[in-house]
This record gives structure tokens, sequence and C-alpha cells, in this order.
């Protein structure tokens, strides 16, 4: 496991960091490239460090593609919806002019035309990725890839981009992008918040099955991971 660990006093201050950085390597990615593209997670930890990275006036936001690492199969008008934070928290202000790339493409569920709809959409992003910030929930998934999840192992092994899953503990019917696909990243954060998580990051650092915390398939995917984390 190549993991460096980072922790700060506050959480204000976590997402003031981890938007300086992220936005260091979006500049890096433009530099030699001419475009970045970034993908970020949802649920509520991000919020603090979307807003931070939006009003990097330093980054020319006309040359960046954000994505999601994942997606609950709602509509953006959702408060369950993953796209709907990253508009509200980070497509303002210096960054309302960058290209968002939704996962979520209409419809009752994530069936095979949706999700190639969806995938036809991530057709348009340039890689490798800039950066790919991932979260962590209480029962140790990432991304969608949830323990118990119906197509957990292909989420973990197939090249992507997208593909549909359900799980118990998972909601909506969700689509994730495949752990090979976000790997393909000049950068990879796992971003998490407060004693819990910290103490399921300890255990899933342990011996134990991928299944059981799949985002111990990250942990141990040989690609260096930064961990941030504050109270
Ligand atoms: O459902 C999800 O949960 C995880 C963790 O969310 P949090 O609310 O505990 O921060 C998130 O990383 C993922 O993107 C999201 O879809």
């Amino acid at each position: 496991m190549s993991i460096e660990r980072r922790s700060f006093e506050g959480r204000l201050a976590l997402a003031k960091e981890l938007a300086i950085n992220v936005a260091n390597h979006i500049n890096s990615a433009i530099e030699a490239n001419g475009i970045a593209a970034i993908a970020v997670s949802g649920g509520s930890t991000p919020a603090r460090f979307f807003a931070a990275l939006g009003k990097h006036k330093d980054v020319d936001w006309s040359k960046v593609i954000v994505t999601l690492v994942d997606e609950r199969w709602v509509s953006e008008t959702s408060d369950r919806s993953n796209a709907m934070l990253v508009n509200e928290r980070m497509l303002q202000g210096p960054a309302a002019i960058a290209r968002f790339l939704p996962l979520y493409t209409g419809g009752q569920t994530p069936d095979d035309a949706a999700i190639e709809r969806t995938n036809a959409l991530l057709g348009d992003l340039p890689r490798p990725f800039a950066a790919v910030i991932l979260g962590m929930g209480g029962d140790g998934h990432t991304a969608s890839f949830f323990p118990g999840g119906n197509t957990l192992s292909k989420a973990l092994s197939a090249a992507g981009p997208a593909l549909a899953i359900e799980a118990p503990g998972a909601g909506e019917p969700r689509v994730t992008l495949t752990l090979p696909y976000l790997l393909d990243t000049d950068a990879l954060y796992l971003h998490i918040e407060g004693e819990e998580k910290a103490q399921v990051l300890e255990t899933a650092l342990g011996e134990g099955p991928v299944e059981q915390m799949p985002i111990r398939a990250v942990l141990r995917a040989g690609k260096p991971v930064t961990v941030y984390w504050a109270p």
C-alpha cells in the first residue's frame, strides 16, 4: 500500500488545502494537454472542498471538465443528486464556466440504454484524470462500490467507464465509474472526516475481504493515495 496521510485541525482548513492541491493538478494538466478532467465524489463530505475549489481564480475553468465518481439514479433536482451538489457548491463563480459531465442520463433505472448514454458522454473525457477525489461511507464503500453490490466484482475489475450497481445499503440504484477507470489518474485522494471514518479506515487498512469493505480495493491497488482527514 502506498498511502500518505494528511490530518487537519479543522474541516475548512482541509477543504482549502485540498482545493489548492487539486487546482495545481488541474493547472499542470492544462499546461501539458490544454485540457483537464477531474472526478469528484458526492454525499455530504465534499461540500466545503467544492466551495473552496470553485473559487480558484488561478484555474482556467473554460478548459476543465468535471464529472462524478458515482451517482444515485435520481434527477438533478433531487436533494440526493451528487450532480446537484457539484452544481450548487463548485460550479459557481469562476468555476461556473467549467463543463460538467453527468452520470445520470434520465429514465427510471440505469438500464443498458441509460448506461450506454452515460458511457457515450464520458467518451469526451481526456485521460488520464488530473485528479480523482474519493469519499468513503461508514460501511467501507467508496464511489458506489458497496458491500453486497450486485455488480461489485465487475465494478472493481472492468475497464469501464461506467456501470450500474444496486446494493442493500445504497438506497437508489446507482451508476459508478469502475475502479480501473478511476485509477487512471495523475493524483488520487481519499477525503474523509470524523472519528468514525478514521476508525473505518483503520479497519479497512487491516486484513479482510474486499467484498466486506470495498475501499480496500483502492487501498490495495498499488496506486499512491493521499488521505485527507479532519475530525
Ligand atoms: O453515497 C455516497 O456516499 C459516499 C460517502 O458520502 P458521505 O456523505 O459519507 O460523505 C460518497 O463518497 C459517494 O460519492 C456518494 O455517492
